[in-house]
Parts: structure tokens; sequence; C-alpha cells
């Protein structure tokens, strides 16, 4: 027999968005607090969703990821454009997201006060389960995120990924059919991070939920996604698999080199590595075919420019040069 995420999908997408879009307005300098400009946060942003798909949104500090989940959750409203979640339209009805959608967004205040078990049963309570089935859902969680010895503390006393972990706990409680986290793996050593991939990963095999993943992690949107999102100021700018979107690059090869001191300008060919290269603090990053890359480490590791380089690596691409290669800034990415 089929799993439920390798059925064909039947009926309307999990989520379908169509030219969404928001502006937040200026604000007047008041009572000590500096004006600020107008920010258009969602540009026409359009997508759709697959029933069952792990789908990414992609991007740096301030792409406007946030800001696209809190209008598909309800939590905002868009200036113009359509949100439909399993045939609903989510700007017309917004209450009806709560009843479709499981949010887990960048903080966890309401929950701050509670145990970490009482955090779980509350919100599964609070999605309609009778006591019962919210222990029972309680238990499965905690044990499935190895929560267990965590239960009885409340969430304040607890460390940032400790209290992260206990709120996608609670965030999976209720299956919900298309499951919005946001940054879900924040401060969360490697462990608790496999935990949550898996988790995830169950409730669509076994559930057939979807699942909207915000994050800026680069390797975790290649490992776990089936599709990426690829945003930067309010639009989307690639939408694809992650090989996909790799295969945009082509066969150029990522090479980083990391400067101990500044190297030596007198030198040609490192002037024109530093003509191609994305610059930040001591690293520059190159995308480039392997024989030029092959000529590149030879400059690098011959010399004065030797003495010069800290370190060097050489890989093939990755999401992060896709976004790059589209004329993203790569600044605020996270590469671990
Ligand atoms: N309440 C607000 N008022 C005014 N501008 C805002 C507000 N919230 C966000 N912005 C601006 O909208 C843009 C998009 O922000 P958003 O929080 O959606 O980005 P993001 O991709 O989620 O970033 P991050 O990765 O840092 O969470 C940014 O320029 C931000 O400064």
């Amino acid at each position: 027999m089929l799993s439920a995420a390798e059925q064909p999908a039947a009926g309307p997408p999990a989520l379908a968005v169509r030219g969404l879009s928001k502006t937040y307005p200026a604000r007047r300098a008041r009572r000590g607090r500096p004006a600020t400009p107008e920010v258009r946060a969602s540009d026409g942003i359009t997508l759709e969703v697959r029933r069952g798909e792990i789908f990414g949104l992609l991007g740096p500090n301030g792409a406007g990821k946030t800001t696209l989940v809190r209008q598909l959750t309800g939590l905002l409203r868009p200036d113009t454009g359509s949100i439909t979640v399993l045939g609903h339209d989510l700007v017309r009805h917004p209450r009806r997201a709560a009843r479709l959608l499981s949010h887990l967004g960048q903080e966890a205040t309401a929950l701050e006060d509670l145990t970490v078990a009482l955090a779980a049963e509350t919100t599964a309570r609070l999605r309609g389960l009778g006591r019962a089935d919210a222990r029972r859902e309680r238990d499965a969680v905690l044990e499935e995120l190895g929560l267990g010895p965590l239960a009885g503390r409340p969430l304040k006393r607890l460390s940032g990924g400790q209290r992260r972990l206990a709120c996608v706990a609670a965030a999976l409680t209720g299956s919900r059919p298309l499951l919005v986290l946001d940054e879900p793996t924040t401060g969360m050593d490697p462990v608790a991070r496999r935990a949550v991939w898996a988790a995830v990963d169950r409730r669509r095999a076994e559930e057939g939920a979807t699942v909207l993943l915000v994050t800026h992690n680069v390797i975790e949107a290649e490992t776990v996604m089936d599709r990426v999102a690829v945003m930067d100021g309010g639009r989307v700018i690639a939408c694809d698999t992650p090989g996909g979107l790799k295969a945009m690059v082509g066969d150029d090869v990522r090479l980083d080199l990391v400067w101990r001191d500044a190297p030596p300008p007198q030198i040609p060919e490192i002037a024109a590595l530093r003509e191609a290269a994305t610059v930040t603090g001591r690293r520059w990053s190159l995308r480039m075919s392997p024989e030029r890359a092959r000529a590149a480490i030879t400059t690098v590791t011959t010399g004065p420019a030797f003495a010069a380089l800290d370190d060097f690596t050489l890989a093939t691409p990755t999401l992060e040069d896709v976004y790059l290669s589209l004329g993203g800034s790569g600044e605020g990415l996270v590469r671990a």
C-alpha cells in the first residue's frame, strides 16, 4: 500500500497563494522613536504547495518570510491577493486558519509560564481534543522528541534550544493538515534537530500532513525539503526542488577563501578574484568553473598569497550559490 505521502494528491492544493502584497506603512518619529519608512514586505507573491509536501521558504533576514507566514495564519491581513488552504479562502475567513493549520511562530510568550507537559496538553485541548486524548498525545510527542526528562519544567526555566523543542512539541499536537513552522530548529543541537525532522516527516508519511517551513539555514533546506521558494525583498525569486535549483548554477563549483591578513593586492590574479568574490569579513566566496577554480587554488597556495591565507574550501554548489546567482546578497544565510 502507498503511504499517504506517495499517494497522488487529490483535490485542491494544500496551499495556494496568488498575487499577495503587504506594505507596512511609514511611521513618523515619536517620543524618541525614529521614523521608519514604508516597507513592501510581500510584493506580489504567488506559490502553490501540494498536499504532503515539505515546502521551504528560504531567504535572509528581512526577505519577507515571516510577513508571508503571518498572512497565511490569519494574523495579518494582506493588502491584495488570495490565500487558499485546502480550498478554504483564508483572506475572507481568517478564523478558519486555526482549524486548518498549526503555526509555530518565532516567539513562545503564550506558553512561557506552563510546564513542557502542560504546554503540549493545553495546546491539544485548545485544538479540540478531549482530556484523555490530549494526555495521550502529550505523552507521545514528549517521548518522540526526547522531552520526557523536562516534562515538569516551566518553559521559562529552560535553555533556548530546549524551549524551542517544547514549542515544537506543542505545535505537533492536534493533527492539523498543514504545519507552518517558522525556524523550528533555531538554537537546537543536532540531536534535537534530527528528532524534529523525524517527527515532521512522520506526520507527513502517516497522516499526509503538509509542511511549510521557514528557514535561513541552507543545509537544512537542502536535506529536508521537497521544494524550496527562494525569497528576497518580499518576492519569490525562484521555486523548485533543491536539485532543480542547484542545476541553475550548472557545473560551477564554489571556492571559499578565508584570509588571515589582507591578501597582497599587487598580485593581478588576486585582484581579479577580489573583483569576482562576494566578501563577508575575511571570507571571499567565488563561484566558477572547475578549471578556473584549479587555477585560483594554484594562485592562492603559492608565494605571498599563501602566507596571508588562513583556510580555503572547494565545494559543489549549495542553495546559497543559487541564491547568490539569483542576485541575493547571501548575508544572513546560515550554513551549519
Ligand atoms: N511590524 C512591522 N512594521 C514595519 N516593518 C516591518 C514589520 N515587520 C517586518 N517589517 C519589515 O518587513 C520586511 C520583511 O520582514 P520579515 O520579518 O517578514 O522578514 P523575514 O524574512 O521573516 O526575516 P527574518 O529571517 O529576520 O525573520 C523587513 O524589511 C522588516 O524590517
